[in-house]
């Protein structure tokens, strides 16, 4: 293919991974940014990136994962002229990791070209010598990850549990409605990165590959993904699907559900792999209560957390044909965010903007207890104690008795824990 041929696709089709991964592709590295169909990528120097981190400082570390250490720093446009003034976040290539040029270059290709609300902005990148380095806009929230899991002072509460589910699931619709769908191969709670206003949006290409063309159903590959995320078909076989992602987006939303992570070392042997303890509970709604995060108490929809592990069941279902597309997730999932059965805690305190009469509506509770004082408080939490213990037993005996348990978790005793295959 030649470069002509490049820039003639530029309105239709966008630059495939394989048009620069393989051996003699005529796009150099040089003309990377200009070849990207519809991308406004920057292409900055070492020194600029090194300039706006402080060197890589240690105040400016933000965390580190596969790829190497991220760090924060704010650009403007008296770096790249119209470059918007913000802050963002600075990923170097450790030159010593496990992953290297072929993952930076996924991450170009791919972020460089598909834009969505839901998909982390790369702002720019940088490739001098041996130097690979990935400029994103700042998310300020960190991953899902670390909120669930890391975060002790408080818990994700249910509706931004439902939103960030929902952010993710349209984010893996649309890669996979794609003229030519892409497959993201490594759907994690750490993956997906948080706005201040918890929004989700996906990040880390650099596994994400293009999917199957023509009549083919499947692509062949070496299996990479992350150990309690990938799909039982995809570790046996290699063959992989979109529908592989849909398995892992299963898994995220039994974290979401759990508050447990996809695997868990320190838990006795039936409890350790999160999909097998988890999955046979799912459609027997008597259990539900055994698997939902504690930390919730009984802050949740009763309904909402129903209708979420029937979506988990589906997308964990073992045949990759039964499990639902992506769009169809989105589709059972948006309407949990209307549920108003989420019982309402004691005391919800919520900062009301002067003048603000409309948004900031505060809990009866509170408004009682304004009233009355310290004393009133005291009786009040009690109060709500009590109801909430009978609200907790009512809902235990209004559950559906569903004697429609799902016990298939041979493929994974037989499968074992050895679910993990190294990244490259
Ligand atoms: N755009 C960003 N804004 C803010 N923080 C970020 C951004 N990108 C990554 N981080 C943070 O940097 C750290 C490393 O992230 P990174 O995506 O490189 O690895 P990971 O997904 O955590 O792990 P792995 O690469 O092994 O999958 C994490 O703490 C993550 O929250």
């Amino acid at each position: 293919m030649s470069k002509v041929h490049v820039s003639n696709q530029v309105s239709t089709q966008r630059l495939l991974l394989t048009d620069v991964s393989n051996p003699g592709s005529p796009i150099s590295l040089n003309e990377l940014s200009s070849s990207l169909v519809g991308s406004n990528l920057h292409v900055f120097t070492l020194k600029e990136l090194q300039m706006i981190t402080h060197n890589f400082s240690r105040s400016d570390y933000l965390g580190e994962g596969g790829f190497g250490k991220v760090y924060k720093g704010c650009v403007d446009d008296n770096l790249r002229p119209g470059l918007k003034a913000q802050t963002v976040a600075v990923k170097v290539l450790d030159v010593n990791g496990s992953q290297g040029h072929r993952e930076w270059l996924a991450e170009v290709i791919f972020l460089g070209q598909l834009k969505h609300p839901h998909l982390v902005n790369l702002i720019g990148y940088c490739c001098e010598d041996e130097h690979r380095l990935l400029v994103y806009e700042y998310m300020a929230l960190g991953n899902l990850h670390d909120q669930l899991f890391k975060n002790y002072s408080s818990t994700l509460p249910w509706l931004t549990r439902i939103k960030i589910a929902i952010g993710a699931a349209r984010c893996l619709a649309f890669l996979h409605g794609e003229e030519k769908p892409v497959i993201y191969r490594d759907f994690k709670a750490s993956n997906i990165l948080l706005d201040s206003d918890y929004n989700a949006k996906l990040s880390d290409f650099g596994l994400a590959t293009d999917g199957p063309q023509g009549e083919d159903s499947h692509i062949t590959t070496c299996v990479m993904g992350t150990e309690g995320y990938a799909a039982p078909e995809y570790i046996n076989t290699g063959h992989l699907t979109t529908m592989c992602d849909v398995f892992s987006f299963g898994v995220v939303l039994l974290e979401l559900l759990t508050g447990r992570r996809s695997v868990e070392k320190n838990r006795c042997k039936r409890e350790k792999d999160l999909v097998e303890w988890a999955r046979p509970m799912l459609k027997d709604f008597t259990k539900l209560d055994q698997i939902i995060d504690s930390r919730l108490e009984d802050r949740y929809s009763t309904e909402g957390a129903k209708r979420l592990a029937a979506v988990a069941h589906q997308c964990l279902s073992h045949n990759p044909k039964s499990r639902p597309t992506m769009t169809t997730v989105v589709k059972a999932l948006e309407p949990l965010l209307d549920l108003n059965d989420i019982p309402i805690g004691p005391f919800v305190y919520t900062v009301v903007p002067p003048g603000d009469h409309g948004h900031g509506q505060k809990s009866c509770g509170q408004k009682k207890n304004e009233k009355r004082g310290d004393g009133g408080k005291e009786k009040e939490d009690k109060k709500e104690e009590k109801g909430r213990n009978r609200r907790r037993k009512r809902r235990r005996v209004r559950v559906v008795r569903s004697r429609d348990v799902y016990s298939d978790t041979a493929l994974y005793k037989a499968l074992g824990t050895s679910l993990y295959s190294p990244r490259n």
